[in-house]
């Protein structure tokens, strides 16, 4: 006889990959972030929105590793979990991509793809880099996830930002991560350049990573993301489900609602 008890318990396919739970984040006497929840599963995208001071940064900063929270509970496949290093964090299948990429400009794009994970050929003193391999997988790697540059060897710095930001998704996928956290992947680029940027980052879910989309533009959050988290000042000031929200109150409430009414009766004359 089946136990009914069992049965209601979480299959692991439906642990969420990363769960944070009341976190909050201390920087001294100052509170950065203040009982913040999130989840984050696989083949979908959570949106994290804030205005700048809201802990955005904070908030990537204890998912990659780099800090550590104060209180609440931090999970990853259901292990609660306190990492010690970004090098931990990736370990355990958690990617960070930062705005500011980390890359080698006048490197060609095969190398910064591969950068401190090259493959050798040879041994002993006759070791030297697989270039062949590392070429190879970079273009078949990109071109899976619909990348098409022109040209592997260019250096990574003739590149756009957008075309930068995309290697570095598909990088990311190559090396096994099961969570992608973007750090304002779009807010540096044009309307065009972020389109293709959210493309691969709608890529990345369909190759079945969970996603967490750091961002202020609620349009672009609102084209791609499954879960909207809003960030005020450190604490939370809503979440909810792509249903549950319109792109017009997502604007809304990221341009401050209420704040902007009041603004409008002061600055009328
Ligand atoms: N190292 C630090 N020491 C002290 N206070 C900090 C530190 N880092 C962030 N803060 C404070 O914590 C709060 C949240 O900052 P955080 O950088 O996480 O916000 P953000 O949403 O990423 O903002 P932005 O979009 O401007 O980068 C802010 O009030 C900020 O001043």
């Amino acid at each position: 006889m089946s136990d009914r008890k069992h049965e209601d318990l979480p299959m692991p396919e439906d642990l969420p990959l990363v769960e944070l739970s009341g976190v909050s984040k201390f920087y001294g006497n100052i509170k950065a972030l203040e009982d913040i929840s999130l989840t984050v599963h696989p083949g979908r995208i959570t949106c994290v929105l804030g205005d700048n001071g809201a802990g955005k940064s904070t908030l990537i900063k204890i998912v990659s590793g780099l800090h550590q929270h104060d209180a609440g509970t931090f999970r990853i496949q259901g292990e609660e979990t306190r990492l010690g290093s970004p090098r931990e964090a990736l370990d355990r299948g958690i990617a960070t991509v930062y705005q500011d990429l980390a890359v080698v400009p006048l490197m060609p794009v095969w190398r910064n793809f591969f950068l401190g994970s090259e493959p050798t050929v040879g041994w002993g003193p006759l070791r030297r880099m697989d270039v062949r391999t590392m070429r190879r997988t970079t273009r078949s790697e990109l071109l899976r996830m619909g990348i098409d540059l022109r040209d592997v060897d260019q250096p990574i710095g003739t590149l756009s930002g957008g075309e930068r930001q995309s290697v570095a998704i598909a990088r990311a996928v190559h090396f096994g991560a099961k969570v992608l956290v973007l750090d304002e992947p779009t807010a540096a680029l044009g309307v065009k350049q972020s389109g293709v940027v959210l493309k691969y980052v709608a890529a990345a879910r369909d190759a079945g990573l969970g996603v967490v989309l750091i961002t202020h533009n609620p349009h672009h959050a609102h084209l791609v993301g499954d879960r909207f988290v809003l960030l005020k000042r450190g604490t939370m000031s809503g979440s909810y489900e792509k249903a549950e929200l319109e792109l017009d109150e997502l604007v809304r409430q990221m341009a401050g609602g209420s704040e902007l009414e009041e603004l409008s009766h002061e600055l009328r004359r």
